[in-house]
């Protein structure tokens, strides 16, 4: 793993976490984008190396919705960036991580991606990350 790409958090207004990440990066997000596989609709702001990923979800059946039908708006993942992710979940099934989608999936910001159960990461939904060619 390189760097911490993201870090992922569930909001329920998009629009008004917009204006609030704005004020607290002092500067405004650089894209928002619908990730129709995930049901969510994103935003994100550049600090430094990393970004903050918001995520609105855009139906009940996405994993936003369910999140924040439990939990309180917050931090809902931290995302890894990593170089070559067939290899990266073939060494994490091989230490015993619970890969949730071993075939990666379509993420935002030209990536794709794959989760670690919770449970399987001391509480914390890890995503890795990797950019498309
Ligand atoms: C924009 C696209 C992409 C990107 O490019 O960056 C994204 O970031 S998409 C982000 C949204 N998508 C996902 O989160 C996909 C992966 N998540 C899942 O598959 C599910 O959410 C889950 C993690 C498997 C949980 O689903 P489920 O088992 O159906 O939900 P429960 O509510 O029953 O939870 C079970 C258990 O897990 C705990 N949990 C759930 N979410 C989280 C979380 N984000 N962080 C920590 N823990 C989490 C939940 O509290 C339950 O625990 P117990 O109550 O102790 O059983
Ligand atoms: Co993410």
């Amino acid at each position: 793993m390189r760097k911490i790409e993201h870090i992922g958090i569930a909001v329920n207004n998009l629009e008004q976490s917009n204006e609030l990440f704005r004020k607290l990066i002092g500067k405004k997000h650089f894209k928002t984008e619908i990730v129709e596989g995930e049901a969510v609709e994103t935003s994100f702001f550049q600090v430094g190396e990393t970004k903050v990923e918001l995520l609105q979800a855009t139906n009940e059946n996405s994993a936003i919705a369910k999140y924040l039908t439990k939990k309180p708006e917050g931090v809902h993942h931290i995302a890894f960036d990593v170089e070559d992710i067939y290899k990266e979940v073939a060494r994490l099934k091989g230490e015993g991580f619970e890969i949730l989608n071993e075939t990666p999936k379509e993420g935002a910001d030209n990536k794709l991606v794959v989760f670690l159960h919770p449970k399987s990461t001391n509480g914390v939904l890890i995503e890795l990350c990797q950019e498309k060619s």
